[in-house]
């Protein structure tokens, strides 16, 4: 593994999360708060210092693209002004490997909170599905919270944000009965979506639980959309 000092953080967070995905949401914990089509998104209410920090989780299912695709286009800093609204500026700290980054990123501003920024590493994998042989390896790309000496410390000037959030892809493939080649209509990806955001700074939680169901329903169904729309045509990537 490289050496890089944040490198077993990254190990250890990125599987942690991959485990926290594949809990699903059992357990009663979760509140559906949001359905569209075969999108379900479901949130805890929890508060750390009298701050919201809802943690989030959603499935939803995705006909036509891969679980390596959809990780791929989430991963890669060159497309995200494509599907992340809420983005102003954006900045690779570091390239770690071509698979991990560290990324600082300036949102737009959101009334009534003050302007955030989010500093953390990004790391996508295939972890090989070592249980079901028929089935297709796991994807998994993870944003986490860090330190970088690259990064401003904005004194007053913007309220950091702390964050952990993956997004695990499963593809099942239902081979054509006729024997012929695979296409994309042959293709389904899972996915689970996991977030916990702290907001930093203090936001009104009615506001921030607005802002909550109204963004992120917004942001998952045009993140897939948008990996739909690359991929359409395109040679499939598993
Ligand atoms: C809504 C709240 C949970 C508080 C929130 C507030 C802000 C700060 C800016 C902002 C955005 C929207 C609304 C309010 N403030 C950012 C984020 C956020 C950042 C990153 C990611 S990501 O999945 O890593 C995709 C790459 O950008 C997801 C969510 C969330």
């Amino acid at each position: 593994a490289p050496a890089h000092p944040l490198w077993p953080e990254i190990e250890r967070v990125t599987l942690e999360q991959l485990q926290y995905a594949r809990l699903g949401v059992e357990g009663g914990v979760w509140q559906l708060f949001a359905e569209d089509g075969e999108m379900k998104m479901y949130k805890r209410e929890e508060e750390v210092d009298g701050l919201a920090v809802d943690p989030l989780k959603a499935v939803h299912t995705v006909k036509g693209v891969t679980g390596r695709e959809m990780t791929h286009y989430f991963f890669s800093p060159d497309v995200r002004f494509e599907w992340e609204t809420t983005l102003e500026q954006m900045k690779v700290l570091e390239t770690i490997a071509d698979d991990t980054l560290v990324i600082l990123q300036i949102h737009k501003r959101v009334w009534p909170a003050s302007q955030r920024d989010a500093l953390f590493w990004s790391h996508v994998r295939r972890v090989p599905n070592d249980t079901d042989r028929d089935a297709q390896d796991i994807w998994i790309a993870c944003n986490h919270s860090t330190e970088h000496h690259e990064a401003p410390s904005n004194e007053g000037k913007m309220v950091r944000v702390s964050l952990t959030v993956c997004l695990v892809c499963q593809t099942s493939i239902e081979p054509p009965s006729d024997g012929g080649p695979v296409t994309r209509d042959h293709l389904t990806c899972k996915i689970t979506y996991c977030s916990v955001v702290n907001p930093g700074g203090w936001v009104p939680t009615s506001a921030l639980r607005a802002v909550y169901k109204r963004e992120y329903p917004k942001f998952l169904k045009r993140f897939t959309q948008y990996v739909k729309d690359r991929c359409d045509k395109q040679p499939i990537l598993f």
